[in-house]
This record gives C-alpha cells, sequence and structure tokens, in this order.
C-alpha cells in the first residue's frame, strides 16, 4: 500500500542551518496554573508561545508516567507482530482510515518517509447513513458541482475575501453554531463516515495493548480540553468560550471488554457532537544514511492542537523557526511538545502558526525512535469560518507577516473549498492514502478531492 502523508507538505524551503536562531523552544510547567501567584507568568509565557514561536514544551503535565509507560512500553511488541497480523490490521480494512501502514508508504514532500505507523482514534460507533448508491451518487456530484463552481468563481484572491467576509460574518455563524443542535443531524455527508471503530490488535503478546491505548487517549482528552481552558485565558476570552466546540463524553464499559463513549442525548446544550480524537503509533528505525527523511516537513492537519510524546533519548524533531533555521526539539523526559494544526492557523488568520516540523531518522548504530502525536479533534460539521468567528479579533490581527513562515505557507484550510472541516478531513485522509479511499469511497470522490 503506497500513499501520501496525511499531512501538509511544504514546499520551496531549504533552511539546513540548524539552532541558528535566538528563538528557543519553551518549556511551560503547567502545574503553575494551580498557583495563583505564578499562573500570571504562565499565561505571558504561553502567550509567547503562541504567537511567537508555535511549538511549546509542557511539563508538570498531570498525565502520570504510568499511563505514559502502559502504552509506551509495549509498541516494540506492537510493532514486532508478524506481517499476517500487521495486514489483518491495515488500514484497507478501514472507511474510516484506522489501522496500520507500512513502512515506508507514506511519501512527503516527494520523498518516502522512513517510518511506519497505526493509526487508533476515539473508539465510536458509525454514524454515516448510507442512503443508497443512487442517491449517494447524486449527492456527491451536487457535492462536486458546487464546489468546482465556487473554486471558478473564487480565483486566486480567494483567502484574503473570504477571511474579511467570515470575520463579518461571524455572529450569525455564531448563532448558526448553537442553533445546530435544534436541528435533527444529517448523517449522510460522506465524511460522517471517518467516524467509526478502531482495528485492535487480537495476539496474546499485546495482552492489554487496547486498555493502555484507551488509558492514554483518555488522559491525553483530558489534558487537551485543560489545555484550551489555559488557552481561553491567554486569549482574554471567558475559560468555557471553546467547550461546545469538544462536547461532553461519558465513557460505559462495552459486552467487548472495551469501553466506547456514548452520547447520553442530554448534551447540556452543547451544540457539537463530541469529535474524534486521533493517535499515531509511530516508529522510525535507524538508517545507514544520517539525514533520512522520518518524515518530511509538514505542518499537522489532523485536528486542533497536536500533543506530541517523544519516547526515548535520541534527537530527530526539528522545527522551524521564525528566522528559517530548523531547531532541534528532542525528547524531554517528563514532557509533551505541543503544536498547533492547520485549523487553529486558520482560525486565528495566522496568528498562531501551524509551524512546520520534520523527523530526521535515527543514524546508524542509534536506537528506534518511538513517538505517539495525539492530534485533539475537532466536531465534523462545524466549520473554519465558524470557529474563526469566536476566536478575538485582537488575537487575530496578531498576525505577523514579518515571519518568514507566513509567506510559504498556503494552507488548505484557507480555501474556502476546504471550509467544512469534515470535508477538509475527507480530502486529507483520501490525498493519504488513494487505496482506502478508492475502495471504500470510489472513483468519483477520490478524482474529486485529489484534482
Ligand atoms: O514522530 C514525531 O516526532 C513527529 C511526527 C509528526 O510530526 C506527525 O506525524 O505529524
Ligand atoms: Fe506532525
Amino acid at each position: 500500500m503506497r500513499s501520501f502523508n496525511d499531512t501538509e507538505d511544504i514546499d520551496g524551503r531549504s533552511a539546513n542551518a540548524k539552532d541558528q536562531s535566538p528563538e528557543s523552544i519553551p518549556i511551560l510547567d503547567l502545574s503553575w496554573a494551580d498557583d495563583p501567584t505564578k499562573k500570571p507568568e504562565l499565561l505571558t509565557q504561553l502567550r509567547a508561545a503562541l504567537f511567537d514561536v508555535g511549538f511549546l514544551y509542557i511539563s508538570n503535565h498531570g498525565v502520570t508516567p504510568a499511563i505514559v509507560s502502559e502504552l509506551a512500553d509495549r509498541l516494540p511488541s506492537l510493532f514486532g507482530l508478524p506481517s499476517e497480523e500487521k495486514a489483518r490490521l491495515s488500514k484497507l480494512n478501514s472507511p474510516h482510515f484506522l489501522g496500520y501502514s507500512g513502512f515506508a508508504e507514506e511519501t512527503t514532500l516527494g520523498k518516502q518517509d522512513q517510518r511506519e505507523q497505526f493509526d487508533f482514534a476515539t473508539e465510536l460507533p458509525v454514524v454515516w447513513r448510507e442512503i443508497g448508491d443512487s442517491e449517494n451518487a447524486q449527492l456527491r456530484n451536487a457535492q462536486s458541482r458546487h464546489a468546482r463552481s465556487e473554486h471558478a468563481q473564487s480565483g486566486n484572491a480567494h483567502s484574503e475575501k473570504a477571511q474579511s467576509d467570515h470575520s463579518q460574518s461571524g455572529n450569525a455563524e455564531l448563532q448558526n453554531t448553537q442553533s445546530r443542535n435544534d436541528q435533527a443531524r444529517d448523517f449522510t455527508q460522506l465524511y460522517w463516515r471517518l467516524r467509526g471503530p478502531n482495528q485492535w490488535p487480537q495476539k496474546h503478546s499485546l495482552r492489554g495493548f487496547r486498555a493502555a491505548l484507551e488509558d492514554y487517549h483518555d488522559a491525553l482528552a483530558q489534558l487537551s480540553h485543560r489545555f484550551v481552558h489555559l488557552i481561553e485565558e491567554a486569549f482574554e476570552i471567558p475559560v468555557g468560550t471553546y467547550d461546545h466546540l469538544f462536547g461532553k463524553e461519558t465513557r460505559h464499559d462495552s459486552p467487548q471488554g472495551g469501553r466506547s463513549p456514548i452520547f447520553d442525548g442530554d448534551d447540556g446544550g452543547l451544540s457539537c457532537l463530541p469529535p474524534q480524537h486521533r493517535l499515531k503509533l509511530l516508529r522510525y528505525p535507524p538508517s545507514s544514511d544520517s539525514a533520512a527523511q522520518g518524515v518530511g516537513a509538514h505542518k499537522d492537519s489532523s485536528g486542533w492542537l497536536t500533543f506530541l510524546y517523544q519516547h526515548g533519548t535520541g534527537p530527530g524533531l526539528e522545527t522551524l523557526s521564525s528566522t528559517g533555521a530548523w531547531l532541534s526539539a528532542p525528547p524531554i523526559p517528563g514532557t509533551f511538545v505541543v503544536n498547533f494544526g492547520n485549523a487553529f492557523e486558520a482560525a486565528t488568520e495566522g496568528a498562531v502558526k501551524a509551524t512546520v516540523h520534520r523527523v530526521v531518522s535515527p543514524g546508524p548504530g542509534d536506537d528506534v525512535r518511538y513517538s505517539i502525536p495525539f492530534f485533539m479533534g475537532l466536531p465534523l460539521d462545524v466549520t473554519v469560518s465558524e470557529i474563526r468567528a469566536i476566536i478575538p479579533e485582537k488575537v487575530r490581527r496578531m498576525r505577523k507577516d514579518a515571519d518568514s513562515r507566513a509567506k510559504t505557507e498556503i494552507s488548505t484550510f484557507l480555501d474556502p473549498r476546504w471550509d467544512s472541516l469534515g470535508e477538509s478531513q475527507l480530502r486529507k485522509w483520501i490525498r493519504s492514502h488513494h487505496d482506502v479511499g478508492l475502495k471504500w469511497y470510489g472513483q468519483n470522490v477520490v478524482d474529486y478531492y485529489t484534482f
């Protein structure tokens, strides 16, 4: 199975200098949030991390070392599964793009990424409702016609125009979001098919894996909600402003032995179905080429925020500074790296950067690198414009065009065709994994999203 990296490639950039920038990646101590004498300083540091660097570490984040090690210590056994078991777990089996992708099956910037991976997500039941082949065909054709005509009309000037329109219509959009709850949800949109259950390894050697992954998922979901509250404080808006985007999850024991979130119907007046968070479990083997591409330069396009756990001690992760130099972001025990996704950048009109990053493979004789990015999900039936409407204007005005990163990075999220988060996510997954797209969504849909 060959596919493209499911992140957005950045081209035209050849900064090879390392650590030449005076910028460094800050480490924020989240325990300061609970100390009234230190909290103002924490929020100052967070604002600098958000608006100047776009990349940070967090320590004392409340996720216990046991939760992390229960999952991380199982990674060698997971990747050591026999090839028949990996094939059984292949993403090709999943219309939700969940499961295993083999070594070097993704490419970024036209080059193969030297890594293999498992994708997992919040365990969710299928909600997509098939409306019959002919109806689906009509729906897809209609979507396709709509997007193509919008594209033709908008031309190259789309971003500026769309952004100013979105800002003006903010209040109306917010009201739309809030009244969404009153309407019956239409689950016939194809992007709803992204929600669905994981493929779980069955081997005896991985006993306890599912519980470890679900505990890790739940702890990171909780951390991400807490972190969004800090961002709200840094933005000087009421804590809880974005809660309706993240819903309320209640986990119940399921007869299969796992747990699944049940949305209990009473979502407390919140307007969005709780989103699906995604996790990747990644393995980068040592390469004989000391500068091999573990994963090429990209911005994250899954979700709102990324929380990355780096296992072991070897360096490899690098982030692009505002001066165009690559800064090393090595593992620091007890921390997560936090960065911001494309949707966050688009919603803040570039004030908060979806900072470009990459991984250089371990060199000869180095240890295997394992890492676990957690991508905090967003509701599929929300638009970037709706989120932009609840980002304060003073934040959006902080965009720094002098930042050398501002010029080169064209985010698909600034393209009004992909304003719908569901559509932009489906597009991303289909472009990353053509074969999965073809198998489950058909040629028309693949053509539509890859033109
Ligand atoms: O493995 C890492 O350290 C980073 C991975 C990453 O950036 C990604 O998968 O989006
Ligand atoms: Fe990434």
